[in-house]
């Protein structure tokens, strides 16, 4: 514990002048955890070796309350006595807290003036300063209470706006991830061992018959599980990041009134003049559960004026981009230039390619259904498998979404099953890295060179959990939270 300052008023103004902002471990540090701006109630909290000190000073109990329970106390600033509010106290002493260290919770009214004054009462508390962002979570990691992938999840929970967002990050936060990547090191570990007990003791000691042999296997089978992994790793940031949904079709086909429709807000003008989109008009959207940024785009024809052409040429390169195409046609007008050149042009290239594994995902829409008489079919020529919808009447959404969700779950990957999915580029960059150092594994050449690929290989799983993670790349991950996190 710290030295005690005999009067807290000179503690005050000590905290202006020793710029108290470093990252030392022992200090103290202090936050609103809850979100900002009126609330019915409010969590601060503390985290350090002074945080005893601090719920004696503000609870004016001597002993810290009974661990892990809440009790209701009179808080009072330490200074002036004055009572600040009638709040519950919880007390965490490390090594059991988030954090590790001794931490404490004051459960306040939610009121701004509340919140402010217990701010500043524990501001005023000797060996106390405010947090920064990320930095409980920074704590806690250091302290081996969470690897680098689990912090992970629990900035991407923080984030999570659609359901399976939060279910792919609260199995990242559970460990899944980082228990992967340690079954997978445990393996490294053990086939490291053998190979140096072969190099130290050689044949003639009595190491066990095809020893080697069988490490030769164990890593092969790594190499199929990384790969495997690997190929399945767009997913993972897919449903971080939102799937790229982009809606193509001839001019007037009813694209914008689509994205209107699904976005279910006035994302792009509708109008009867054949384009009317130009720019690429972008919105997120949660499309069944999914994230998704929806994407409208100019009508595909030729011949338009200069500003229309450049419209055409955004649309087409957005159409490179992206994993799920809605191309769309108006039913009732299938036989013009337009819809026959969509058609021959993006439609049939993208039903051409419909087996490959990393296709970009085609659904075909005949809009404007409401057109069509009862009688006479959408089509005389054969289509490609389609639905028939109406932006009009709403006749086929239910279907359209349905099929939007079967093939969301195929490019984001279904969070409630399967093996965890690799959520960031530096999750790949490390087991590509890995994947590189085991394909560097001879047993057959120089076991001393074999065994250097093991140790690399190893080294990059350990970067993937955080062991051995340098600074820049916690930065960069801690950014992400907020104060109080
Ligand atoms: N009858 C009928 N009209 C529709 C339907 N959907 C859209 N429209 C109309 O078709 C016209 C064109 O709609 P938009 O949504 O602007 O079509 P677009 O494909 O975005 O057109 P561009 O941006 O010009 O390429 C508008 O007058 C819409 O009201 C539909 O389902 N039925
Ligand atoms: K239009
Ligand atoms: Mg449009």
């Amino acid at each position: 514990m710290r030295l005690l300052v005999s009067c807290p008023i000179s503690r005050l103004c000590a905290r202006c002048s020793t710029g108290a902002e470093s990252l030392v471990p022992g200090s103290t540090i202090f936050a609103l955890s809850s979100g900002q701006g009126r609330c019915a109630i409010a969590v601060i909290r503390t985290s350090g070796p002074a945080s005893g000190l601090a719920l004696r000073s503000l609870t004016a109990l001597r002993e810290p309350p009974p661990a892990r329970s809440a009790c209701l106390r009179l808080l009072r600033h330490p200074c002036s006595g004055e009572p600040l509010d009638r709040s519950l106290v919880l007390w965490f002493p490390g090594p059991q807290s988030f954090t590790g260290e001794d931490c404490m919770e004051l459960h306040v009214h939610g009121g701004p003036a509340v919140v402010s004054g217990v701010l500043q009462a524990l501001g005023s508390v000797p060996g106390l300063r405010p947090a920064k962002a990320g930095e409980f979570t920074r704590r806690a990691f250091a302290h081996g209470k969470l690897s680098l992938t689990e912090v992970e999840g629990l900035a991407d929970l923080i984030h999570a706006e659609t359901e399976a967002q939060r279910r792919q990050a609260l199995r990242q936060l559970d460990g899944e991830l980082s228990q992967l990547c340690q079954g997978w090191a445990k393996t490294l570990t053990k086939a490291l061992a053998h190979v140096e007990a072969y190099i130290d003791f050689g044949e003639d000691d009595n190491l066990e018959e095809g020893v080697l042999e069988q490490v030769d296997r164990d890593v092969r089978a790594l190499e199929v599980a990384l790969s495997s992994h690997l190929r399945d790793a767009r997913r993972g940031q897919r449903l971080r990041s939102g799937a790229n949904v982009v809606v193509a079709g001839p001019p007037n086909a009813g694209k914008s009134s689509l994205v209107n429709l699904l976005s279910q807000k006035p994302v792009s003008i509708v109008s009867p003049e054949p384009g009317t989109t130009r720019d690429i008009l972008e919105t997120p959207v949660d499309l069944a559960g999914f994230p998704v940024l929806l994407s409208d785009t100019a009508g595909l024809r030729e011949g338009a004026g200069a500003v229309e052409q450049e419209g055409v040429r955004r649309a087409r390169q957005r159409l490179e981009q992206a994993d799920i195409i809605l191309g769309m046609l108006d039913a009732s007008d299938l036989a013009s230039s337009s819809s026959c050149s969509f058609l021959d042009t993006v439609v049939a290239p993208l039903v051409a390619q419909s087996h490959d594994s990393g296709r970009q995902r085609l659904l075909l829409l005949l809009n404007k259904s409401d057109l069509l008489s009862a009688n006479a079919p959408a089509s005389s020529t054969a289509l490609p498998p389609h639905l028939l919808l109406s932006c009009h009447t709403g006749a086929g959404m239910d279907a359209l979404l349905q099929a939007l969700k079967t093939e969301l779950a195929a490019v984001c990957g279904d969070p409630s099953t399967g093996p965890p999915l690799l959520t960031r580029a530096r999750h790949q960059y490390h087991l590509q890295g890995c994947l590189d150092a085991l394909g560097r594994f001879q047993l057959t050449t120089d076991l001393a060179l074999a065994a250097e690929a093991l140790r690399q290989a190893r080294r990059q799983l350990s970067h993937l959990t955080g062991g051995g993670g340098t600074e820049e790349i916690l930065d960069l991950i801690f950014q992400d939270f907020c104060v109080g996190k």
